[in-house]
């Protein structure tokens, strides 16, 4: 496997319970490539991703994840592949009682770091990526739900992730927060981290030019078109 692959799918099959979802996915993601998840509600782009995260075990197949090994991924190494991928989704919302530092420093300190000065540097440093840093003390409900989004980005940045995994992240935005959104990922993208984003906003795909993988009829397509 080429040494700037981060995710390297062969001939996956994705199953939910006893249902194949999708059939002998093969799908390479290199370093810091921009990548547009699509397909219609049901065709498998969450159970895609769970694969990459390690939340649905590969049956047939292979499968390499930031190094990992997601054949042999064991229930104990888990937690060490989520910490070389960001994960940005929906429903994944901020702790609504802890200000945006603590909201921060609670992921770190639940991913090892103990040294107080590093704790306030890194949380500063994804704060300052995501243009938030005059934000730090406030609490989730006093700033807005773009805000909140670009926190929740500098929340998976914190461990520099290989990847980041972002699950309709411009879901409950409007159109111009979205584009904001889209461009903050693809500005990290630029910087080295693969992003892939699954949507249905079309606007957004066209406004930002990618490569486009579809989940349709239980298969991948590679360099998928919108019409
Ligand atoms: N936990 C589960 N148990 C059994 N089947 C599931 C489970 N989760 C999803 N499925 C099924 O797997 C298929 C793919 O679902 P998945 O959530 O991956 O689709 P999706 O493309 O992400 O849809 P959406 O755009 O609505 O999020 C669907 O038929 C769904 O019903």
């Amino acid at each position: 496997m080429a040494e700037n692959i981060v995710i390297n799918l062969q001939k996956v099959d994705v199953f939910q319970q006893k249902h194949l979802v999708l059939s002998n996915v093969n799908l390479d993601i290199a370093k810091g490539e921009f990548v547009f998840l699509i397909g219609q509600t049901g065709s498998g782009k969450s159970s895609l991703l769970k694969i990459i995260y390690g939340d649905l075990h590969i049956g047939n197949g292979n499968g390499a994840v930031a190094g990992f090994d997601l054949k042999n991924l064991a229930e104990k190494d888990v937690p060490y592949l989520r910490r070389k991928l960001g994960i940005v989704f929906q429903d994944f919302q901020l702790l609504s009682d802890r200000t945006i530092e603590q909201n921060l420093e609670f992921v770190l300190k639940a991913t090892g770091w103990d040294d107080k000065n590093l704790i306030n540097e890194r949380i500063k440093d994804v704060l300052e990526k995501v243009g938030l840093r005059s934000k730090i003390k406030k609490m989730p409900h006093e700033i807005s739900g773009g805000e909140q989004q670009r926190v929740v980005i500098a929340r998976a940045l914190l461990n520099n992730p290989e990847i980041i995994l972002a699950d309709e992240p411009t879901g409950n935005l409007d159109p111009e927060t979205s584009e904001e959104i889209v461009l903050l990922l693809k500005q990290i993208s630029q910087s080295g981290t693969a992003v892939l984003m699954a949507t249905h906003d079309y606007h957004i795909i066209r406004t930002f030019p990618s490569r486009i993988i579809k989940c349709e009829g239980g298969v991948v397509h590679e360099d998928a078109q919108i019409t």
